[in-house]
């Protein structure tokens, strides 16, 4: 729509039985081709509006929206990039940092299924992800609402399936489909995976002995 631009949100649902850990801000980032709706899914989750017109995205833009989690506020940041490769050099700066990316395609696009894979490698190169078998990626389906369908549930399904076991949602902006349920697992996804690092992180521990100096090994 416009370069760069932040603004705010205010809706608080609740969200449950998740881990926060001291946790107050998720960023979240929707990568996909160019008119696929991520722009219109992000508005639609904390504006709850749909634009039947929308320009392109140029660059980056975010939302903020608040969510409740085990009693305590969470601000989900929601980055939208410009799908268009033109835009490319403008996006990949802001993909660092991410605690869930949600890959995006119209169901009634083949082409933008497709290029799933080109986007999860482009995200994990740039996000720099040092373990992308352990990352939280979340897959949507949009425009659900339209009858002229390119690419099935079973085929998507599969695809998520084969690539590391990611969820699925058949979303729409238009009419608000699994919008909320989307986000909501992305939130999941990004806590359960923080959970999981953590757990990782007395596995790295590197024990330093001093060894006993042996008659034979000094040179000096
Ligand atoms: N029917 C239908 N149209 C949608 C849906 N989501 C988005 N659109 C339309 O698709 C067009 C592109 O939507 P955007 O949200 O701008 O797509 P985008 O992925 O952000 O595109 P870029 O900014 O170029 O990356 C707009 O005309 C939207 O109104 C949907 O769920 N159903």
């Amino acid at each position: 729509t416009s370069p760069t631009v932040s603004r705010a949100g205010s809706v608080t649902p609740a969200v449950t039985h998740l881990s926060l850990k001291g946790k107050s801000l998720l960023k979240v980032i929707l990568l996909g081709d160019g008119g696929v709706g991520k722009s219109s899914i992000m508005n639609r989750y904390v504006t709850n509006k749909f634009d039947a017109h929308l320009f392109h995205t140029i660059g980056v833009e975010f939302l903020n929206k608040t969510l409740e989690v085990d009693g305590n506020q969470v601000t989900l940041q929601i980055w939208d990039t410009a799908g268009q490769e033109r835009f490319r050099s403008l996006r990949t700066p802001f993909y660092r940092g991410s605690d869930c990316c949600l890959l995006t395609f119209s169901v009634d696009d083949n082409q933008s299924f497709l290029n799933l894979s080109n986007w999860k490698k482009e995200f994990i190169y740039y996000a720099d992800v040092k373990e992308p078998e352990n990352f939280p990626f979340v897959v949507l389906g949009n425009k659900v609402d339209v009858t002229e369908r390119q690419v099935s549930t079973e085929e998507a399904q599969m695809w998520c399936q084969e690539n590391g076991d990611y969820p699925y949602f058949e979303t729409s902006a238009k009419d608000a489909t699994n919008v909320a349920v989307a986000f909501e697992e992305a939130v999941h996804r990004a806590l359960a995976a923080d959970d999981k690092a953590d757990h990782l992180i007395p596995t790295d521990t590197v024990k330093l002995h001093r060894k006993p100096r042996s008659a034979t090994s000094c040179c000096s």
